[in-house]
């Protein structure tokens, strides 16, 4: 069972995860015009847990702080406080990169962008796999290229060796840049929204494939997505964000199908269409829950529980101390104060445009 959100990795899972974020922050300093710095707090307190050939989705509205999480799992960051781990061991700071993306590779939403366009696929894997082993001959490499194109679909493996990036369709590309983070042979894939920019007709294929490397070759992965369906669709776990916090973590169906935190009860009832895998624009995604108010402001977010303005649920509470977690069972877990006041049936009872409706503005604190 995959543990989210700071318990004990190995009294949970019996298993140590291949990679875990454990209780980790990026706040980042910016300036205005006029030289005023401030902190953005982009992410704050968040664990994850990656095991093999199991990928955990991350769910949440623009600006939640998806991208700086995987940013922090890939290393391109390093956390303002809390701890990065591989195989269980904490990856010190300032280590060598190299070896760790050798075990973990990020994958971006442009395919267009990661390929070098003026290279040829050829040398684009043949970097990879020489990066991956010094020592390959130059007909090792390229049967390896082949084999790798093959293992994401695009087959016979040979006719695209000698293709350039833009003789290639989007799905095509991105299969290369997936074929691309293999060479090296890691054990995690982060997927930063890999399907957002693709055509929607190859989509679920695209899930197919992740679904398939995770499943038949053991990767770990995570799958950032706006896309609730194709959540439900590919992934085991999903881990919901909301304003740099982590609000909601467990199996799939747990949390998808009987969220146990207002704001996944939000995402999932504003979801186009939960059961229609990636046919929705990332700007339709989520539109009612747009409609009913911007997200907050991550340079000073609202105390207690962030979420705590656009809740139908708010007590005066909610605005005053953050709401700890409560384990649900089965790796179901919610930071939400319903759980602790013996309110969380309601959360179940009613839609959220319903309850909403209900809300007594007085007691909502602030
Ligand atoms: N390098 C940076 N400097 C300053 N602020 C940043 C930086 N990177 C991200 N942020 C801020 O951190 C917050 C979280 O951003 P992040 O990109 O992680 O969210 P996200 O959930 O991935 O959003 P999206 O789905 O739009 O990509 C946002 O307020 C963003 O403006």
């Amino acid at each position: 069972m995959t543990r989210h959100d700071g318990a004990p990795a190995d009294t949970a899972d019996h298993e140590v995860a291949v990679l875990s974020a454990v209780d980790v922050s990026k706040h980042f300093v910016v300036r205005n015009a006029v030289g005023n710095s401030s902190v953005v707090r982009a992410v704050e307190h968040a664990s994850v847990d990656l095991h093999a050939g199991r990928i955990v989705a991350v769910v949440g509205e623009s600006g939640s702080g998806k991208t700086t999480l995987a940013r922090l799992l890939a290393r391109f960051y390093e956390p303002t406080q809390g701890q990065i781990r591989l195989d269980g061991a904490p990856v010190a700071k300032g280590s060598a990169a190299r070896g760790y993306h050798q075990q973990v590779q990020l994958i971006f939403q442009d395919p267009f962008g990661s390929l070098n366009p003026v290279h040829r696929v050829r040398h684009n894997l043949d970097r990879a796999l020489r990066i991956h082993d010094r020592r390959l001959g130059r007909a090792e490499r390229r049967r390896r290229a082949v084999e790798l194109l093959e293992r994401v679909s695009l087959t016979p493996g040979e006719d695209f060796l000698d293709k350039f990036p833009h003789e290639l369709s989007g799905g095509q590309r991105q299969r290369v840049v997936i074929a691309r983070a293999l060479a090296v042979a890691p054990k995690v894939l982060l997927g930063d929204e890999p399907i957002s920019m693709l055509d929607v007709s190859i989509r679920l294929e695209m899930l197919n494939l992740l679904g398939r490397l995770s499943r038949e070759e053991g990767l770990a992965m995570l799958y950032i997505t706006h896309d609730i369906a194709s959540a439900r669709y590919v992934c085991d776990d999903v881990v919901v964000m909301y304003a740099g916090q982590m609000t909601e973590g467990g199996p799939k169906d747990r949390v998808i199908g009987a969220p146990a935190h207002p704001y996944t009860k939000l995402l999932v009832e504003s979801s186009p269409d939960p059961d229609r895998v990636g046919t929705t624009s990332r700007d339709d995604q989520f539109a009612d829950a747009e409609a009913l108010g911007e997200p907050p402001s991550l340079i000073e977010p609202p105390t207690g529980c962030r979420f705590h303005p656009r809740c139908p649920f708010a007590m005066s509470r909610c605005a005053e101390e953050e709401p700890p977690r409560t384990d649900l069972g089965d790796g179901h877990w919610s930071r939400c104060w319903l759980h602790q006041v013996g309110r969380a049936d309601e959360i179940g009872a009613d839609t959220y445009s319903a309850a909403l409706a209900r809300r007594d503005p007085a007691e909502v604190a602030s």
